[in-house]
């Protein structure tokens, strides 16, 4: 099994950079590529903050902080990734997007490389077809946010093969991280129960039985949930929640995953939660301010 020592992350949104900061800490060579230098400025920003808190709350030492910075490099051109050992995609949840970079990357990445998606949601076979190397292909699902979660699943494509497998799997474990193995059905595991759990919580919004501050006490309070189903979907992004709904009620052809109507509101006014700083909250204030 190849050993993998230098990881290209494309993508240098909230899960990029993550991947990036938990990869670069286990000692990982890094590379990381996204379509504008504003975004990997901003992604490295992200990277160095949250390792600079680390270090505050002596999680790592300063001089790892350091190595961990010094080990991402960064790349406008998907040429920049060509001699990576494993790249993984962390892209937006559109799989038109996802399909020309596989596409794009297969004409410059080494033959032997793995190539890797972090979808939330989408068929990791039908992902894996557009490449030239489906047997090379699988799912690593991070969950959010990277630094501070344990799992990751991993998904097989119909046709990922076993060292493929083996060789994603030491990998998560280096980074310290636990697996969880899910079939390749729409949303995997941690999807298909979390996200309907949240549609429906904005479709409790939605009816009037509950206004926002309300939902998310009762689940934090009610149920011990580390956040609101709303404080929640806001920190996923609204734009992935209604992308995975979409796959889940696509895929399933099952009325229950309709996503609700006011989800599609809040994606179409483009209020996606934290990253645009307005969703179910607004974020522009000293503190988050229901926005219903
Ligand atoms: C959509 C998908 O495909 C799959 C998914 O990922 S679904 C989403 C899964 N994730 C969840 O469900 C997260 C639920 N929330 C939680 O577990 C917790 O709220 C949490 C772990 C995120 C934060 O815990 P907390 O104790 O309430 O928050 P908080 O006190 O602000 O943070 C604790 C520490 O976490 C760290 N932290 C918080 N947010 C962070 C981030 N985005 N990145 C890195 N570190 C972060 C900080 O070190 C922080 O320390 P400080 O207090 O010094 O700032
Ligand atoms: N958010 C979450 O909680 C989780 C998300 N995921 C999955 O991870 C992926 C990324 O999500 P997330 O990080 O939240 O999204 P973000 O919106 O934070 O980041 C996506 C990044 O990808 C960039 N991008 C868009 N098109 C391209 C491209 N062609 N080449 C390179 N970069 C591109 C975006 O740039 P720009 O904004 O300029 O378009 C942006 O910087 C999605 O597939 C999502 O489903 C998985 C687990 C959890």
């Amino acid at each position: 099994m190849a050993q993998i020592n230098k990881l290209g992350v494309i993508g240098a949104g909230q899960m990029g950079n993550g991947i990036a900061h938990v990869a670069a800490l286990a000692g990982l060579d890094v590379v990381l590529n996204d379509v504008t230098s504003d975004r990997l400025k901003s992604g490295m920003a992200t990277i160095n903050g949250n390792l600079t808190r680390q270090v505050a709350k002596k999680v790592i030492s300063e001089e790892a902080r350091s190595q961990a910075l010094g080990r991402i490099s960064i790349t406008e051109s998907l040429d920049g990734l060509a001699d990576c050992d494993l790249v993984i995609e962390t892209a937006i949840e559109k799989e038109d997007i996802k399909r020309k970079i596989f596409h794009d990357l297969c004409a410059v990445l080494k033959p032997e490389a793995i190539i890797a998606s972090n979808t939330s949601s989408i068929s990791i076979t039908r992902l894996a077809a557009c490449t030239d190397r489906p047997e090379r292909f699988i799912g690593i699902h991070f969950m959010n946010p990277v630094p501070l979660m344990e799992l990751v699943e991993l998904i097989r494509g119909i046709a990922t093969d076993d060292a493929t497998f083996e060789a994603a799997k030491e990998f998560v474990g280096r980074l310290g991280k636990q697996v969880a193995v899910s079939e390749d059905f729409p949303a995997f595991i941690v999807n298909r129960v979390l996200l309907p759990m949240i549609n429906e919580a904005i479709y409790t919004l939605y009816e009037g039985v509950g206004n926002v501050e309300a939902i998310d006490a009762a689940m934090k309070l009610g149920a011990h949930h580390p956040m609101g189903p709303l404080e929640l979907a806001d920190f996923i992004g609204l734009d992935t929640c209604l992308s995975i709904m979409q796959v889940l009620h696509e895929g399933l052809a099952d009325s229950k995953y309709r996503p609700c109507p006011l989800l599609v509101k809040y994606v179409e006014a483009g209020w996606l939660g934290r990253k645009t700083q307005r969703g179910f909250y607004d974020y522009r204030g000293p503190k988050p301010v229901p926005t219903r």
